[in-house]
């Protein structure tokens, strides 16, 4: 007898785009849904605690990459968290919803039609969204929405230092935002965030929970898949470690595997270049050059300052903190760390921001995972609109090696002299009358204010990830691109990607509000193709 187990659609990863498309594709009980996640349960207490997201860091619940090293930031390999748990890098990431700006949508409009430019996307995030923290402008309605799945508040407890922030920004004569997420986001805020009452609230907690005990969902933990089954070009299943037989799917697979993972299969399943394909003994099946290409992502550089002041989220766990948290969500310890942003432009003709500076109350050195032994602050210096791009490349045939990860970072000239401008902007706000109480003095890596040269050499010494990779399965109208405007993979049959990997050029924000909103697009297409 066959073991194989039959369902309508077969969805690889339980992250941002996963939960969403298993809540909205199983809201009709007649359409069987399989979620196969490779991550365990999304158990760990410290996936509630916002301020604890460092502490899942090299654990089960992280994939733990490495880049390859990067020539142009001194031969350095780059330590890449990715969530690997029902939420994915929901789970895991620091909470901060940021749609991003309209210019972003409008040029994936251009991209792939103008379905996905800003003014016919943007209902999609009002869909995911639930607002809790009011009217807009001046009793205004609100660019929020109010009754998603996803809860989206104010932070509960800001330092008074992100308050002095706030100031700086505005002494700086910069715009103060009503609400972070308006068309143009050029300005300051507080950084709105996933929580519900000062707790985590993921993808998994909005979307999937309601769902789960649907009889028509079927979610897997702790299975991996492998590859993709194929039936001439029809992409007829999966096959997953831990799974007897396969994995059916009547109608289609959805690859949701993120930016790593999605690229990953289906350059193991033989989709992809066939020059990558044959120096990792993978068989072309499908000709598809864009595969693990256009791979962008965030950097940052971090501004670092000792704090003669003891009231920064060093040593915020203590017992006290604890409780306050545990008993009413209050406290140090729902902060996302990350707790107010300003998007500017470091040159007068620009029409959107090209530079983010984020302010955390503590000193964000080596992703968190060094706990800090003295007081002090970051604003980290995110380059959003990166001209470099890298890729994604098989080092074996199967998907238990991690593949090649490039990100290219700083190969394009322009993007240094872009992050030295920002971090001479991020300079003045911190030795202005708002911030000067709050520093003392440059805290290691950070050099403290060089000459350019210096500083581009630091830059290049100590940039990190903002965790933000996407386009290695990029969408587009045109033939070059990996999917179609309707999320399909062009050369084979009953296949999509949806996922951070598809966006066809990264966003001025953070990648899980667009790759939820385009999560829920994608419902909807496959929704209206399952009809026809
Ligand atoms: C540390 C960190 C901080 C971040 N902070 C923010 C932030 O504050 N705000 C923001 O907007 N964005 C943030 N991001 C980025 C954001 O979380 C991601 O862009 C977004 O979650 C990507 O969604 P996705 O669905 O593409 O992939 P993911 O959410 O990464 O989901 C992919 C899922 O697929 C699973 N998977 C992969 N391969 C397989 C396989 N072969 N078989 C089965 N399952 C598989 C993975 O385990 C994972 O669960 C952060 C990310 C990280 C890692």
């Amino acid at each position: 007898m066959s073991k194989d187990s039959v369902y309508d659609y077969v969805i690889v990863g339980a992250g941002s785009a996963g939960c969403v498309l298993a809540a909205r594709l199983s809201e009709d009980p007649a359409v069987r849904v399989a979620l196969v996640e490779s991550g365990p349960r999304d158990r760990k207490p410290e996936i509630r605690i916002p301020a604890a997201f460092p502490k899942l860091f090299k654990t089960p619940y992280d994939w733990d990459y490495s880049t390859a090293k990067q020539a142009a930031l001194d031969g350095r390999e780059l330590y890449w968290p990715r969530g690997h748990t029902l939420g994915g890098s929901s789970s895991i990431n620091a909470m901060m919803w940021v749609r991003g700006h309209r210019d972003d949508y409008d040029a994936w409009g251009e991209a792939a039609g103008p379905e996905w430019s800003y003014d016919e996307f943007e209902p999609y995030f009002r869909r995911a969204e639930r607002w809790s923290g009011g009217a807009g402008a001046s009793g205004a309605d609100s660019v929020y929405g109010s009754d998603g799945p996803l809860w989206i508040s104010p932070p509960r407890a800001l330092n008074p230092i992100t308050t002095a922030f706030l100031d700086a920004c505005r002494d700086a004569g910069l715009r103060e935002l009503t609400e972070l997420n308006e068309p143009d986001h050029s300005g300051f805020s507080p950084t709105p965030v996933n929580q519900r009452r000062g707790r985590r609230w993921s993808a998994a907690d909005g979307y999937l929970k309601p769902a789960r005990r649907r009889r028509n969902l079927h979610i897997l933990t702790e299975a991996r898949v492998r590859r993709l089954e194929f039936d001439g070009t029809r992409v007829a299943g999966v096959i997953a470690d831990g799974v007897p037989g396969k994995l059916i799917a009547r109608r289609e697979v959805i690859l949701s595997a993120g930016a790593i993972g999605s690229p990953q299969l289906l350059q193991a399943s033989g989709v992809g270049d066939p020059d990558d394909l044959s120096r990792a003994g993978i068989e072309t099946r499908v000709e598809s050059r864009g595969v693990g290409r256009h791979l962008q992502d965030h950097l940052a550089y971090a501004v670092t300052m000792r704090c003669p002041q003891p009231i920064t989220l060093t040593g915020a766990d203590s017992l006290a903190n604890v409780g306050r948290f545990l008993a009413g969500g209050r406290g140090p310890l729902t902060s996302n760390v990350a707790e107010a942003v300003a998007f500017i432009r470091t040159r007068p003709e620009l029409t959107a921001p090209d530079i983010e500076l984020i302010f955390a109350p503590a000193p964000y050195v080596n992703h968190g995972l060094t706990p800090p032994t003295e007081h002090g602050i970051t604003i980290g210096v995110v380059l959003l609109q990166p001209e470099s791009e890298g890729r994604i490349t098989p080092k074996g045939p199967g998907v238990g090696t991690a593949p090649l990860i490039d990100p290219g970072y700083l190969t394009a000239e322009p993007d240094i002299r872009t992050l030295l401008a920002g971090v001479r902007r991020a300079e003045e706000l911190l030795a202005g009358r708002a911030l000067a109480p709050y520093t003392s003095g440059p805290l290691e890596p950070h050099p403290g204010t060089v000459d350019d040269a210096t500083l581009a050499r630091t830059i290049r010494g100590a940039s990190e990830t903002l965790y933000h990779p996407v386009g290695t399965c990029r969408m587009g109208s045109d033939e070059a691109s990996v999917t179609d405007p309707a999320l399909r993979v062009r050369g084979v049959t009953a296949l999509r990607v949806v996922d951070a990997s598809v966006m066809p050029r990264i966003t001025r924000g953070h990648t899980h509000a667009p790759t939820v909103a385009l999560a829920e697009k994608a419902a909807e297409l496959i929704r209206a193709d399952a009809r026809r």
